[in-house]
């Protein structure tokens, strides 16, 4: 069995590659970096370090690279006979890697290859997969679409693993924490025969990937954020602040209170509660070292309206929840100067040549909610006060 994987870089190899060598697959790692894909076709093996007691090492052999910038075809080729498709690339590359998808499946079909085949996005974002699926169908002719209707599957998945930055000589070789979550929505699949080990199949993966989503990402952002406003550059440095604990605490809780409400079914109050603790001694995790800049990157994205804030805060407010600790994150969101960060760069020279309520839009997406846009801009305005009172 053989996968390709869009994106080599931390997730991909520290995770997906991972995974998907345990169940026997041989991997086509494409990416446009020119070290790790030469690095991969030298060697065809990496290793990873569980970043945990004992530093366990695991060995991932039968891989090689492509790069798609210099090297379509080889894409194209692959995709054709390929068992499995993933990605980890980042939400906005996904239009990127769509024609050349395209192009894959329309020759994987016209070759006569009728195997059913799952493409599956590994992205911290709702509906990844099927975001993926509409870019792809753009670039289909109209006669190969109900082929690809039948055959090819885009089921939606949710990924949990951090995995920092890398400051390795061997530029293969990936520390990931021990923890790991990997659930695909099983109702889209095509290809229900594949099933892998490690990997849990949900009939539904809505309230999977929003209490992930809510949970580890919201609170990750928040301990960044929140960190930044105070100086600190590393996660671990700013969660042993006590003011930045008992705000990723808050704000947590008040997550909690929307996964309950909405998926009641799904998850006991108790469950969430013992799913957010684990998640704080995640961040905990004395044998990481992650910089605020990567879990903070791309703030833009983050303010986005089905993003980590926006989409929770609405959501609590139709249901006359509680958002304040929420809140006041977002506020601080828009203080967030990186200047490696082109987002941060561009949310800044925004907030210099525009009105406020007019980038809060902007970057929100709540153009019918101006109740919103004015707490947003008051978190704003109160964020330097709030941090120098703590
Ligand atoms: N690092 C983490 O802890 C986790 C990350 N994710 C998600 O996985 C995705 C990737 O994240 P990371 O692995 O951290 O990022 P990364 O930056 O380490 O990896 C992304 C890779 O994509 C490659 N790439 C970028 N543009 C490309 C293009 N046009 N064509 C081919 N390759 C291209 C880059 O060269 C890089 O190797 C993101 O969506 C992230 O949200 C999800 C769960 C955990
Ligand atoms: O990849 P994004 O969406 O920028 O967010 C970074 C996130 O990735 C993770 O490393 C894993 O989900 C989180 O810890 C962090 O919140």
């Amino acid at each position: 069995m053989r996968a390709v994987h869009f994106g080599a870089g931390n997730i991909g190899r520290g995770f997906i590659g991972e995974t998907l060598a345990d169940n026997g697959f041989g991997i086509d790692f494409v990416d446009v970096n020119e070290t790790i894909i030469d690095e991969l076709n030298k060697r065809g093996e990496y290793d990873i370090e569980l970043a945990a007691p004992g530093k366990k090492r695991i060995h991932v052999s039968d891989v090689d690279g492509i790069n798609n910038a210099k090297n379509p075809e080889k894409v194209i080729e692959q995709i054709k006979t390929t068992d499995m498709i993933t990605t980890a690339i980042g939400p906005k590359i996904l239009a990127i890697i769509a024609p050349l998808i395209a192009q894959g499946l329309t020759e994987r079909i016209k070759s006569g290859n009728t195997k059913p085949l799952d493409v599956i996005a590994c992205e911290n974002m709702i509906g990844g997969s099927e975001h993926l699926k509409e870019e792809v169908y753009k670039h289909l002719d109209d006669d190969i679409k109900p082929e690809v209707d039948k055959y090819i599957g885009f089921p939606n998945a949710a990924v949990d693993r951090i995995v920092p930055i890398q400051h390795n000589d061997d530029p293969l070789f990936v520390s990931v924490e021990d923890f790991k979550e990997w659930v695909i929505d099983e109702s889209q699949m095509k290809n229900k025969d594949i099933k892998l080990k490690g990997v849990d199949y949900a009939p539904d993966l809505e309230p999977y990937i929003e209490r992930k989503l809510f949970s580890v990402n919201t609170g990750h952002a928040t301990v960044a954020y929140t960190g930044k406003s105070l100086d600190y550059s590393t996660i671990g440095d700013a969660i042993e602040d006590p003011f930045v604990l008992k705000q990723v605490k808050r704000v947590l809780s008040e997550t909690r209170s929307l996964l309950h409400n909405k998926w009641n079914k799904e998850f006991t109050e108790e469950s969430l509660e013992e799913y957010h603790n684990k998640i704080l001694s995640r961040f905990q995790n004395p044998y990481i070292s992650d910089d605020i800049a990567r879990v903070g990157r791309t703030p833009i994205r983050k303010l986005g309206y089905n993003e980590r804030f926006i989409r929770p805060i609405r959501e609590l407010k139709e249901r006359g929840l509680s958002y304040d600790a929420l809140m006041e994150t977002v506020g601080r969101i828009y203080h967030f100067d990186e200047p490696n960060d082109k987002e941060s760069v561009k949310l800044m020279q925004m907030l210099k040549d525009e009105d406020l309520k007019d980038v809060i839009v902007e970057t929100t997406g709540l153009k019918d909610d101006p109740e919103l846009v004015d707490e947003i801009a008051l978190s704003y305005k109160n964020a330097d006060k709030d941090v120098k009172k703590a």
